[in-house]
């Protein structure tokens, strides 16, 4: 059976200040370079054979430090990367409008195609988020990748395993440096394909990982 290990980027400047990042970037805080050292000392006891990260800075820089800890190469993915926020990529979550809230509301509420403004709606973030792990099906027998990506994309990956809806994703918290795992089955009695055996975990890190949203 694959295991595939999921993990939220460390805290960065722009999560702790509240500002959205999307397909944006901003460093990780020394908080999150110490959150990405602390969960390499969990992925170093679990088997890892593959790295595989999203391509923006935040998931690489962490990537990289979980790669060194586990002795394995960074595969990048853009794939994996965050939903596309568009227009108000950079914005601090304090200062949106009522319109610019309502575009966010849509992103979550059900709205089929709901999207920001020149953004990514949750549907076509979560067929690139499966496909980014289908492809670990490919990998050599035996592997145990590690895959690095976003609140939001992790969030709708799990939710749509779960068989919830994409915009489903605002009511599962993967906080930063957060392990996850799923795992491909084939049973006649369980659900076959893609189950979630973990979600969120924390135990690993020394410090409350805060949700950007909840601060
Ligand atoms: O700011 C954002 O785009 C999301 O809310 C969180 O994205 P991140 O997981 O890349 O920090």
């Amino acid at each position: 059976m694959l295991q595939v290990y999921l993990v939220r980027h460390g805290e960065t400047q722009w999560n702790a200040e509240r500002r959205i990042q999307g397909q944006s970037d901003s460093a990780l805080t020394e908080k999150g370079e110490r959150q990405a050292e602390q969960v390499a000392e969990r992925a170093k006891t679990l088997g890892i054979t593959h790295v595989i990260s999203s391509d923006l800075g935040r998931t690489r820089h962490t990537a990289e430090i979980i790669a060194l800890a586990c002795g394995v190469d960074v595969t990048l993915d853009s794939r994996l990367r965050e939903l596309d926020m568009g227009v108000l990529e950079r914005r601090n979550l304090d200062t949106l409008n009522e319109e610019e809230e309502g575009w966010r509301r849509q992103l979550v509420n059900g709205t089929t195609d709901g999207r920001i403004p020149d953004g990514e709606s949750m549907l076509e973030m979560s067929e690139r988020m499966h496909a980014a792990l289908n492809a670990c099906l490919d990998l050599p027998s035996g592997s145990r990748p590690l895959l690095v990506s976003h609140g939001m994309a992790l969030g709708c990956l799990v939710s749509t395993i779960l068989g919830l809806p994409a915009w489903a994703e605002r009511r599962l918290r993967l906080r930063n440096c957060s392990i996850s795992r799923v795992d491909h089955q084939h049973s006649p009695w369980l659900a076959s394909g893609w189950v979630v055996e973990t979600a969120g975990d924390i135990s690993h890190l020394d410090a409350p990982a805060l949700d950007e949203l909840q601060r």
